[in-house]
C-alpha cells in the first residue's frame, strides 16, 4: 500500500462548476499507477492544482472523467482529506494500521464514506475504492491516501505530481506478473524472452494477455520490445482465461500464488512487471495549509511503529560489581546490543537495614526473530528474570523519509 498527498492545496480549490462544461471536448486526464504490496504514499499536485484554479473546465472534466459528481461551486478546502480502501482486502488492513499507529478512525456505520480520526482534527477521512483514491489524487478532491502500488502505477500512469511517502506499510504484499499455462505449446517456455521468440506470435495472430493492467500492461511489453501483443480485460478471475481459449497468458497480481496454480499457470523469468514497493518516488510540491505537518505527524507515527513491530523491549536482572562490568558482559554476546547500546541501571535493594547493590537491570530492544537466541546470550552471562514486552513506537531522531519527502519537494 501507499500513501498519498497533493501539494499546493491552498491554491487548489476542489474541482466543481457548471454541468455545461462537461460538453468541452478536451481529453481526460490520466486515470492509473502501480503498487503491489503494501506502500504508503502521499501525492503532491501542485501542478495539477495549478491548472485547476487556472483552468475552471479541466477541474470539471478531472471530475467527470474520475467518477466524482462537480459540485455546484468552487469552494476552498480547510480540511485535509485522507483517502482510504471503502472496500476489498486492504480496507480493513489500513484501519488497522492507523490504529497500531494510535489514529483511530471514527466511522459511524460501514456505509458512511466519511470519518474522521479524532488525534487529527485538520484531516478527514474519505472511504473509496482504491483505483478512486488515485483518480481523486490526481483531481485533487482528495490530498493523500493510502493504496497498493499496483494501484498507483496503475491509476496514477507515472505522474510525477503523485509522491510516495511510504512505500512499504507491511501489508498486501503481492507483484504484478506475468503467467502462462504449464502446458500446450507453453510447457518448455521458462522466459519472458523464449515467449517473445515463439514462432506462432504474428500480427495477425498475437501473443493474447488478459489483464485489468490496461496500462501497465502494454507498457511493459513496450519497454521489452515484445512487438505481436493483443490485450483484452476483464474485472477479475483472470486465470480462467488460458483455459476458455480467451487468451494465452494473464498479466495479473500474484501473492501465494495459489490461484495460478490452480488453474495450471506458471511465472516465467524477466515476467515481473511490478515488484512489491518498487514504485519510485515522485517529484510534486506539497503546500496545503497545515499538510505537510499532518503527514509529517502521520509518517512519523507510521515510521515509529513500524520500526517497533519487529522489535520486543527485554529486561534483566544480571549480578554483578558496576555497571561496566556488566556492560561488558552484555556486549560480549553479539545479539545484545539493542538499538544503540544496552541501559544498565544499579538495582538497589535494602538487606538488613542497609541500601546495596548487588544487581543490574539491563534493558535491551532485541528483534522479535532473535529473541530466543537473546534469551539464552543473557543467561549465559548471568542474566535472570528475564521480562519480555512488545513495543508500540520507536521514534528515532529523525525520520529519513520526511528529510526524503523534503527533498522531493525541493522544500
Ligand atoms: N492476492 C493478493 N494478495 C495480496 N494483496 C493483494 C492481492 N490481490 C490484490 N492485492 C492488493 O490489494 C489491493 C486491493 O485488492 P482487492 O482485490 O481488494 O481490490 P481490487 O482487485 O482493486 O478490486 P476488486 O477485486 O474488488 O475488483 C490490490 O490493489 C493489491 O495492491
Ligand atoms: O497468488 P494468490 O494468493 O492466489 O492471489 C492472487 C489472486 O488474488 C487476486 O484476486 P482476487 O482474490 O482479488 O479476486 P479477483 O480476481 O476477483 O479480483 C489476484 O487478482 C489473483 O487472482
Ligand atoms: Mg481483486
Amino acid at each position: 500500500m501507499s500513501i498519498l498527498l497533493p501539494t499546493n492545496l491552498q491554491k487548489c480549490p476542489s474541482p466543481s462548476l457548471s454541468l455545461s462544461l462537461s460538453l468541452s471536448p478536451s481529453p481526460p486526464p490520466p486515470i492509473h499507477s502501480p503498487s503491489p504490496s503494501s506502500a504508503f504514499s502521499y501525492l503532491g499536485t501542485r501542478r495539477r492544482c495549478l491548472r485547476f484554479v487556472t483552468s475552471s473546465v479541466a477541474s470539471l472534466q478531472s471530475s467527470v472523467a474520475n467518477g466524482s459528481a462537480p459540485a455546484a461551486v468552487v469552494v476552498e478546502r480547510g480540511q485535509i482529506r485522507l483517502g482510504l480502501p471503502s472496500k476489498g482486502r486492504m480496507a480493513a488492513d489500513a484501519i488497522d494500521l492507523l490504529k497500531d499507529c494510535q489514529l483511530f478512525v471514527k466511522q459511524v456505520n460501514p456505509r458512511q464514506y466519511v470519518a474522521q480520526i479524532p488525534q487529527l482534527p485538520n484531516t478527514e477521512v474519505w472511504f473509496q475504492r482504491p483505483k478512486d483514491i488515485v483518480r481523486k489524487l490526481l483531481s485533487g478532491d482528495l490530498d493523500l491516501g493510502i493504496v497498493g502500488l499496483d494501484t498507483l502505477s496503475e491509476y496514477g500512469q507515472g505522474d510525477e505530481d503523485l509522491i510516495i511517502v511510504h512505500e512499504a506499510l507491511n501489508f498486501g504484499d503481492c507483484h504484478l506478473s506475468i503467467a502462462i499455462p504449464n502446458y500446450g505449446i507453453f510447457e518448455n517456455i521458462k522466459s519472458l524472452k523464449e515467449l517473445a521468440q515463439m514462432p506462432q506470435w504474428s500480427e495477425e495472430r498475437p501473443l493474447r494477455v488478459a489483464t485489468g493492467f490496461t496500462y501497465l500492461g502494454p507498457k511493459f511489453m513496450k519497454e521489452n520490445g515484445i512487438q505481436h501483443v493483443a490485450f483484452s480485460t476483464a474485472d477479475g478471475a483472470l486465470e480462467a482465461a488460458p483455459a476458455m481459449g480467451i487468451a494465452d497468458a494473464i498479466l495479473d497480481l500474484v501473492s501465494s500464488g495459489t490461484t495460478l496454480k490452480e488453474n495450471n499457470l506458471k511465472e516465467i523469468d524477466g515476467g515481473v512487471v511490478l515488484e512489491s514497493g518498487s514504485c519510485g518516488k515522485r517529484r510534486a510540491l506539497t503546500d496545503r495549509k497545515g499538510a505537510l505537518n499532518t503527514v509529517h505527524e502521520i509518517l512519523e507515527r507510521l515510521e515509529a511503529h513500524l520500526k517497533a513491530d519487529g522489535q520486543f523491549t527485554v529486561v534483566a536482572n544480571m549480578r554483578g560489581n558496576s555497571a561496566e562490568e556488566v556492560a561488558e558482559r552484555v556486549l560480549s554476546q553479539p545479539s545484545l546490543s539493542g538499538l544503540q547500546g544496552p541501559t544498565i541501571s544499579p538495582v538497589y535493594c535494602k538487606q538488613d537495614g542497609q541500601v546495596s547493590i548487588d544487581y543490574y537491570a539491563i534493558v535491551i530492544c532485541v528483534p522479535k526473530k532473535a529473541l530466543y537466541e537473546s534469551v539464552k546470550q543473557l543467561r549465559a552471562v548471568g542474566g535472570s528474570g528475564v521480562l519480555v514486552s512488545p513495543l508500540t513506537y520507536i521514534f528515532d531522531e529523525d525520520t529519513p523519509r520526511w528529510g526524503q519527502l523534503l527533498t522531493n519537494l525541493k522544500l
